[in-house]
């Protein structure tokens, strides 16, 4: 794959969206996270990189409210998000895609998508909403932006096939679309490649690289595939053990021998 990324400096320097400081986060005996510090900037894409329970999959979790870490401060835009649930942090603008599908298998691509703009919708949707005024009207715009979404993620041809009938790799590339259909500020990928052949891979990759381009947010990745990440990310920061042991450009990450020590000699 040979594709550039934006400018990491320009976007480094810009007001944090996300910021974590001090992160502290502890399952009884065990120290998943412990006082990580991660910003992410307006646009950028952000990779989070370690080997097996170095804590990438906690972060995801203290950001969008599933875990409550025991210490330090987690701002979204400057907000606190400490202490507010879930459905709160998904509605000021956190989405995220799961290692594991979470699609609803038997609705079909764009039923899955419209789903996604639930928590957008004033009217709801699959509740029978009346076809009347303001409820059609919402409905349509909806429609629109799920149409949107459906060109920027080349699924026209896919449209009414029932999700769960789809290739993996269309069944991840629709779950990055549930994702963006809620219009999110911060996108959170959970390994958005695992699985995938290098065709689905390479595919992926541009697509992350179009919505960079076409949409207004910024990505926070978690990804074991380095290739993916030294291509597509900003900056990208290592953990191991819970600790953020380096943060930088890719191609400081690669010559950083903490990281070297830690992860990428590992895994050559
Ligand atoms: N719900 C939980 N209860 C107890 N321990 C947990 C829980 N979630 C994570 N941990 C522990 O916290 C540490 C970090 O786990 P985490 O899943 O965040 O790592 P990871 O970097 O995402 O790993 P992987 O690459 O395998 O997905 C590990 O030691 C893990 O066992």
């Amino acid at each position: 794959m040979s594709v550039a990324p934006a400018s990491a400096a320009s976007r480094s320097t810009a007001e944090p969206l996300l910021a974590l400081r001090a992160v502290t986060l502890r399952f009884g005996g065990v120290t998943a996270l412990d006082g990580v510090d991660l910003e992410v900037a307006p646009g950028e894409l952000h990779a989070v990189i370690g080997p097996n329970g170095a804590g990438k999959t906690s972060i995801f979790n203290c950001i969008n409210g599933v875990y409550r870490p025991q210490e330090g401060e987690l701002r979204l835009d400057g907000q606190d998000l400490r202490g507010l649930r879930p459905a709160r942090i998904a509605r000021l603008g956190v989405a995220r895609t799961f290692q594991n599908l979470g699609l609803f298998t038997a609705l079909s691509v764009v039923d899955n998508l419209m789903l996604g703009r639930h928590h957008l919708m004033r009217t709801g949707f699959l509740t029978g909403a009346l076809w009347v005024g303001r409820a059609r009207r919402e409905e349509l715009e909806h429609r629109e932006a799920v149409e949107r979404i459906v060109e920027l993620l080349e699924l026209e041809a896919h449209r009414h096939r029932p999700a769960g009938l789809l290739p993996y790799g269309l069944q991840k590339r629709l779950e990055l679309g549930r994702a963006l259909a809620m219009e999110p500020k911060l996108l959170l990928l959970d390994e958005p490649v695992a699985g995938m052949n290098l065709e689905e891979t390479e595919d992926m990759a541009r697509y992350l690289l179009e919505i960079r381009r076409e949409l207004d947010l910024a990505m926070l990745l978690v990804e074991h595939e380095m290739h993916l990440v030294m291509d597509l990310a900003d900056r990208v920061t290592a953990l191991d053990f819970g600790r953020r042991i380096a943060t930088g450009t890719p191609a400081e990450i690669q010559a950083d021998p903490r990281v070297i020590e830690a992860y990428l000699g590992a895994a050559a």
